[in-house]
């Protein structure tokens, strides 16, 4: 029996990231999950070929603040959608001097600092135990890098990406203890997003696209909505043909993941079956159906 699979590319589009419009075959679909509602509706279609879908984080129009998304519905819906692999494309500040607005970071790394959101599709009556150590799949790194090097982009392989809680921009004493901690851009959104994806064993990658130098800068003092906007859309230029790019690379039929992220439940559930919750493990039917 072959295990190889047609990749299908999720995009997860961040600020200034609305719509990929080259897509062929597209189509804007409600996608119900039992988390509750998504973002917004995804939209599916194809580059190159290669099957994409595609979700505003924030909703088209950005009605929803970091706080608020229910990313277990964003990624539960991404999965259902068919999706195999999670490209996450994000704004960030950057924390780093050699990371100017513009640059992109293909993270490694996440330090989570949120603490008002839902961090797991397990509770009460199931529970389990991922591995966190790797966050980034490997492959989609190399993808990337590779993409964006071809294109020219000004692009940095590794990097720990802050998350904040937000929506306020950090203070100065927060951003500096970040760049003590070696982190090397801040944002608001990629945790939980990267510990669901994990979860749901979806390979995850993230595409921290730098808008502003954060208040530490002192050319900076603080960030605005109105400077972090200017950059945004030239980056979301970027990214899109970076997307154009990159989905093709990745969309040959393949075998497992080299580095487990499609296993990543794999002797992670510690709840004994006859203790387990039949109405929670009805709802972890696209999450978790392989394991169960
Ligand atoms: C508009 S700046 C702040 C906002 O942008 C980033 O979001 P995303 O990762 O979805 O691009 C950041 O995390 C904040 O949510
Ligand atoms: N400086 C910053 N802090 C947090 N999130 C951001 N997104 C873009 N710039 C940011």
């Amino acid at each position: 029996m072959s295990t190889e699979i047609t990749p299908v590319i999720g995009l997860i589009g961040g600020s200034g990231l609305y719509d990929i419009p080259g897509l062929e075959d597209r189509e804007w679909r409600r996608v119900h999950t039992p988390w509750g509602a998504p973002s917004d509706e995804i939209l599916f279609g194809r580059l190159g070929g290669v099957p994409v879908r595609f979700l505003p984080r924030h909703g088209r129009g950005h009605p929803t603040p970091p706080s608020e998304l229910n990313y277990r519905a964003n990624i539960d819906a991404m999965k259902r959608a068919g999706c195999t692999e999670l490209l996450s494309l994000s704004a960030v500040g950057s924390l780093k001097e050699h990371l100017p607005p513009g640059h992109f970071v293909i993270v490694d790394q996440f330090i989570d600092r949120t603490f008002a959101r839902k961090k797991s599709f397990f509770e009460s009556g199931c529970v389990a135990h991922v591995s966190m150590a790797h966050p980034v799949c490997p492959r989609l790194g190399d993808a990337l890098e590779a993409s964006a090097r071809k294109l020219g982009l000004p692009v940095t392989r590794g990097g720990t990406y802050l998350v904040m809680e937000g929506p306020q921009f950090s203070t100065k004493a927060e951003s500096e203890l970040y760049r003590q901690w070696g982190c090397s851009v801040i944002g608001m959104t990629n945790m939980p997003e990267a510990k669901l994806a994990r979860e749901a064993e979806l390979c995850y990658a993230t595409v921290a696209m730098v808008t502003d130098f954060d208040c530490w800068h002192p050319d900076h003092d603080h960030v605005t909505v109105e400077q972090v906007v200017k950059v945004l859309f030239s980056n979301a230029d970027k990214a899109r043909a970076l997307v154009a790019d990159v989905v093709p690379a990745l969309g040959a039929r393949r075998g497992p993941c080299p580095a487990g992220c499609d296993r990543a439940l794999d002797n992670a559930i510690i709840t004994a079956p006859e203790k387990r919750d039949p109405a929670l493990i009805a709802k972890l039917d696209a999450v978790a159906a392989r394991v169960f």
